[in-house]
This record gives structure tokens, sequence and C-alpha cells, in this order.
């Protein structure tokens, strides 16, 4: 078999090279999927204070003993208090004080009975029902209470921890910068969008799809260009830019035609060749090496290789060096529930749809340099390295991504 095996690579990857991602000091409203550098514990309890968690009246479930519909209890309203206000005074026996949602409960006070069991009254108030004490009743720190460690180093930031957050005060987090990925695609015949096709031209795909999915994994993707397609350009072009990332993915170039500058590209910047051509179809023929400790991966240049090779292989090295583990590619079982009659002498990933379970080929083109017809899928079956065929009801591993 020819390559290396995919975990292989990706364990080869992850271990060759170390990034150091410093601390950003973020507002909490530009932190969102950033990775926390700290734990944080919780600067208070929340709710802050003992609160009602209706609009009604609070007093001492004491006084409210055998209050019912025909034998109302009537209490002195000594005062209202709003959310947000307070009641300075302590509330004695036989009264209560008209009560918002939100509101603090009166000192004195140990329940809350909602104002559609009263008469609403506003000097007195008549009870219809009987409490018992902390009937209605949130306490103060019954959410969070003071001390209590909230997040821990390394959670990404969601829109709830987010919240949290806030409800405690915070007001900025201390979080890693964001993985720098650098993207560069080689080829003579790419043109850039807006330019006409020439004979022998095509547009470039792989720059703005990978952009695309790299960007919404949460990376920071700097993409550069080259003038021309040669070794020498290209190894120019990286090693200016080397220093602004933290690695560098490349498409193209990295098979064993004439053009296939990428392996001199590597001699040329005299970086260390980790490996050559993964076993897998697409996207076999990955190259690999390091640079200045840090990592230059050569995918293929054919779109549906390419979107293969980043989806299996980068995908899992950008959640180790981001420390982002919920990017890492979702792997699952499916059922077949349609044929694929190809033979796989090497381990193949095909484009499906899964749903409920059920792994779905929606049309014979599985070719790499294909690209439409992934638009409808969503997953990649796992083929093992010489399986004959899929049939109806086989189990299969399927790649969410
Ligand atoms: N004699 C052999 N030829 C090939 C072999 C082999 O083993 N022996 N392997 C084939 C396989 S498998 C693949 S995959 C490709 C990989 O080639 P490269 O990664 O070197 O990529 P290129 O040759 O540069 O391009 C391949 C294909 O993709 C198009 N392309 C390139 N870049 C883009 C882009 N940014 N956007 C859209 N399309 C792109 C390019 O025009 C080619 O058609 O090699 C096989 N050959
Ligand atoms: O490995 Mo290539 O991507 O099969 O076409």
């Amino acid at each position: 078999m020819v390559g290396m095996n995919l975990e292989e690579a990706i364990t080869l990857l992850r271990s060759a090279s170390r990034v150091h991602l410093e601390v950003e000091v973020l507002p909490l409203n530009q932190a969102n999927g950033r990775i926390l550098a700290r734990d944080y514990k919780a600067p208070i309890s929340n709710p802050p204070f003992d609160r009602s968690p209706l609009d009604g009246y609070a007093f001492k479930a004491a006084d409210s003993e055998g209050a019912s519909i025909d034998t109302p209890i009537t209490l002195k309203v000594v005062g209202e208090v709003c959310a947000g206000d307070y009641f300075p005074e302590e509330v004695g026996d036989k009264e209560a004080v008209r009560i918002m949602t939100g509101a603090p409960i009166p000192k004195g006070c140990d329940c809350v009975l909602r104002q559609e069991d009263t008469d609403e009254g506003e000097k007195e108030v008549k009870l219809y029902k009987a409490l018992k004490p902390y009937a209605n009743y949130c306490y103060q720190g019954e959410d969070i209470q003071a001390g209590t460690t909230l997040l821990q180093e390394g959670e990404k930031l969601s829109p709830v921890t987010l919240g949290i957050l806030a409800s405690m005060g915070i007001e900025q987090v201390e979080v890693r910068r964001k993985l720098k990925m650098g993207l560069l695609c080689t080829g003579d015949e790419l043109t850039p969008l807006g330019q006409p096709l020439k004979p022998g031209k095509i547009y470039n795909a792989n720059e703005v799809m990978l952009e695309a999915k790299a960007t919404a994994l949460g990376i920071e993707v700097h993409v550069f260009r080259m003038s021309e397609d040669t070794a020498e350009q290209v190894a120019h072009v990286l090693e200016k830019h080397w220093n602004e990332v933290d690695l560098m993915v490349t498409t193209g170039g990295v098979s064993v035609g004439k053009k296939d500058i990428m392996h001199e590209v590597i001699k040329l910047l005299e970086a260390k060749r980790l490996f050559w051509r993964i076993a897998m179809q697409p996207g076999t023929p990955v190259l690999a090496a390091l640079y200045r400790d840090k990592l230059l991966v050569g995918l293929s240049g054919n779109p549906f290789a390419a979107l293969a090779n980043f989806e299996l292989l980068i995908r899992p090295l950008l959640a180790h060096l981001s420390g982002d583990k919920s990017i890492q590619p979702l792997y699952t079982e499916g059922q077949m529930a349609s044929v694929f009659l190809k033979h796989s002498p090497k381990r193949r990933f095909i484009r499906a749809s899964f749903e409920n379970g059920k792994v779905t080929l929606n049309h014979n083109n599985h070719a790499s340099g294909s690209l439409y017809t992934m638009s409808l899928c969503n997953a990649l079956i796992d083929i093992p390295a010489g399986t004959k065929g899929l049939e109806v009801g086989d189990k299969v591993q399927v790649v969410l991504i």
C-alpha cells in the first residue's frame, strides 16, 4: 500500500509542531467561540439576593395559616417593591409587601403569594391561600454560589457561557489568540475571480472553499498568492510570510508531474519532509514538512481531494493546535441506503448524505476533480481497503462534515 496510514499521519503532524497561542483580553461580545486561557470563578452569587419569582405579595408564611377562598386572611400592605428596587425596612407580623417578579424579598418575609390568589388590594390584601415557609422563594446563589469554578481553562466560550460570565459582571475574558493558518493555492492554471478564462485555465475553487472551511472552524486564515507557479516563487512567498502564521497549507503540485513543484519547494526551504502520500483516496499525494518548527502541509489540487484532505487530516490538526476539541471530525456509524459497486483496493472516502443513520449516495460522480456533486452531501463514507462494494443495509463508518 502506497502511503502512510491516515491516523498515523495525524499523530505525526500533531507531535511534530507546537504552537504558542498568546493570551488576549477581549470584551465578551467579541469572545464567542474562543478558548479560555484561565479558569473563571464566580465573583458574586447569582441571584445576588433572595428574590421573588412572581408578581404578588411577600409576607410571613405563618400569617397565612388557614387562608382559603372561603376563609381569607387580611394583611396590611406596608409598601411595594419592584425589580431593581429594594424594601428598606423589616416587615412585621400581619404585614405584607406588594412585590414584583425579580424584586428582592424584604426582610421579615419568607414567602410570596401570586396576586391571582389574592384580592390584589392596595392598602390591605386578602389572601385566599395558605403558604408554607419559603414557598415561591428564590434563594440568593441558587443558580451560582460565589467562589464556584464556573469555567475552566481550555473551554470554548459559547453564547451560554458568555451569558453566565455577564451575569457575574465580568466584562472581559482572557482567551487564546486564534490559530493562524496560511493558505496558498499553487498552479499556473488558476485564474483569479473576476478575470476572463484563457485557454487551459480554470478558476481557483480551493482557495475560497478552504478559507471558508477554516474560518468557520474559528481559524484566522491568511491567504497568500504567488505571481508565477515556480518552486522558487512559492518558496519565496512562503518564506516571506512564514512568521505571520502558525502553519501553512498549500494545494496542488504534490503529485509526480513536471509542475508538481512542492517537492522542490521543500528542498529550497531546506524543510524536513515528514511524509509524502497517505493511504487514502482521494487525496493520496499529501506532502508534509516541518520548517522552522512549523508545519507545511501540501494538499492535493483536485478540489474534492483537497476538501477530503482538509476534513480528515487538517481538521484534526487544527483541533489540536488551536486547543478546540469541538472542531474534531465527527465519526459515526451509518447504514447504507444505496449501493456502491466499485471495488476499493485503497481506503476510500466517498461523498454521501447522512440522515437518521441512513447513508445515501446522491449520484455516481465521485471523481476527485468534481466538487459539484459534493454540494448535496454532508458526510464522507470511510470504506476500508479491500472492500468489494457496498450493499443496501451494510454498516459503514461515516465522517460528518
Ligand atoms: N502519473 C500520475 N499522475 C497523477 C497521480 C499519480 O499517482 N501518478 N496522482 C493523481 C492524483 S490521485 C491526484 S489527487 C492528483 C494530485 O495532483 P496535485 O495535488 O499535484 O494537484 P495538481 O496537479 O496541481 O492539480 C490536480 C487537479 O486539480 C486542479 N486544481 C488545482 N488547484 C486547483 C484549485 N485551486 N482550484 C480548482 N482546481 C484546482 C488542477 O487544475 C488539476 O486538474 O494528481 C494525479 N496525477
Ligand atoms: O488522490 Mo487523488 O485525490 O485520487 O485524485
